[in-house]
């Protein structure tokens, strides 16, 4: 098959990962006869810097012209928190969230078998694995609420970022996870602040609806503090995670480090109609850019979502994991996740040790 593919690479160590990233998607083609064309569409910082804005023109349609979208990372300290959102490049990355209706990002976090002693947790919490898949919804909540900056008479300036959810929004992110849970191992842990929180108090009684319609899947409430907790207790104990979008940007970036960096930790956002969008769970890493020193891991493997989700071709996913695995099981290591006098490898040294084992 010939798959059409937009290449965001970004800032920092974004062009650094999706250019390894690509090499094993051209690797995958070759073993198992596609073939693929790519098309470079500029967005973030590097935007900003060619054309002054982060978002041009046509990025969106862009994108919704191929088969499935690849990013590396955008931002960095060179552009600041602007406040003029097109000189944001975070902005660019919530616009074509939401252009493309990718409301249901997968984070899976999983110990990969060779990497057990990178885990952080005690050694018998370890051993019980981790295996869980973060539903985290990117197209609502606070992430797209009315923000706001005024002076006021008496108190000096102030700011608020609204946040909401509508029926719909939680009803459509619940039934992925439902869904996803009977793929799995049929248990959804639901994350939020009902304790405080009204779009949470929404949240649980639609959650609440959905888990009767799914009765062959257990279900939980856990509120998001206990969550943040439990992750590091024992994430064993979960299998899907569903929770609203800034939640899950926090718990996710949690997750990866319990199984031993955010070098590791892929994603794929997803909606109703096609393209899907692939990328690390990490940023653009700007104290490592430009060093060989990424961590291409997380990007691979997100071309291993992207072969699951868009393209609906498993043997090629799980053979991108299987090659991963065993580069790991050879005792390669990156610097992210090296014990302390372990020999390390760069970017580009990882990213062909990956090719070859396809
Ligand atoms: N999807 C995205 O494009 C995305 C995601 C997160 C952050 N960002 C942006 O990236 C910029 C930097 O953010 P940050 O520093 O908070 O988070 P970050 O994820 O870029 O980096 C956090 C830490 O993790 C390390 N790290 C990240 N990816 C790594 C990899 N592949 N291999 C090895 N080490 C890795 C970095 O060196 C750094 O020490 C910000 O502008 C932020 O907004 C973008
Ligand atoms: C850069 C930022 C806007 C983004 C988010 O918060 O969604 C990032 O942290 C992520 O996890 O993809
Ligand atoms: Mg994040």
């Amino acid at each position: 098959m010939n798959f059409k593919i937009a290449l965001i690479r970004g800032d920092g160590i974004g062009p650094e990962v999706v250019g390894e990233a690509v090499k094993v998607m051209e690797a995958v083609g070759k073993k198992f006869g596609h073939s693929f064309s790519f098309e470079d569409v500029l967005m973030g910082g590097c935007a900003i810097d060619a054309v002054g804005k982060s978002y041009p023109e046509g990025t969106a349609e862009k994108c919704k012209a191929c088969d499935a979208v690849l990013l590396g990372a955008v931002g960095g300290p060179k552009w600041g928190h602007a406040s003029d959102p097109e000189k944001r490049p975070e902005t660019a990355l919530l616009s074509i969230r939401k252009d493309l209706g990718l409301y249901a990002n997968l984070r899976p976090a999983a110990l990969r078998p060779a990497l057990a002693d990178a885990c952080p947790l005690k050694k018998e919490t370890a051993e019980k694995g981790i295996d869980l898949m973060m539903v985290r919804e990117l197209t609502g909540g606070i992430y797209f609420g009315k923000r706001e900056r005024y002076q006021t008479e008496d108190r000096g300036e102030e700011a608020s970022d609204r946040m909401a959810y509508s029926q719909m929004e939680i009803e459509r992110i619940g039934r992925r996870a439902f869904e996803l849970a009977r793929l799995r191992r049929h248990k959804v842990s639901s994350v939020d602040k009902a304790n405080v929180l009204e779009t949470s108090r929404l949240w649980r009684s639609i959650m609440h609806r959905l888990s009767e319609e799914y009765s062959d899947v257990e279900y939980e409430d856990v509120l998001v503090d206990n969550a943040a907790m439990q992750l590091v207790k024992d994430p064993s104990q979960f299998d899907v995670v569903v929770t609203e979008n800034m939640f899950g940007d926090i718990l996710s970036d949690e997750a990866s480090m319990v199984t031993g960096s955010i070098g590791l930790l892929p994603s794929a956002s997803i909606g109703d109609t096609a393209p899907g969008l692939y990328e690390p769970i990490h940023g653009s890493a700007p104290d490592i850019a430009g060093q060989d020193k990424a961590n291409p891991i997380a990007t691979i493997l997100s071309v291993g979502m992207m072969f699951r989700y868009s393209f609906h071709l498993p043997h090629e996913a799980d053979a991108i994991e299987q090659a991963v695995d065993a580069v790991l099981a050879e005792g390669w290591r990156t610097q992210d996740i090296a014990k302390s006098g372990e020999q390390t490898i760069g970017t580009v040294q990882m990213g062909e040790l990956i090719r070859r084992k396809l």
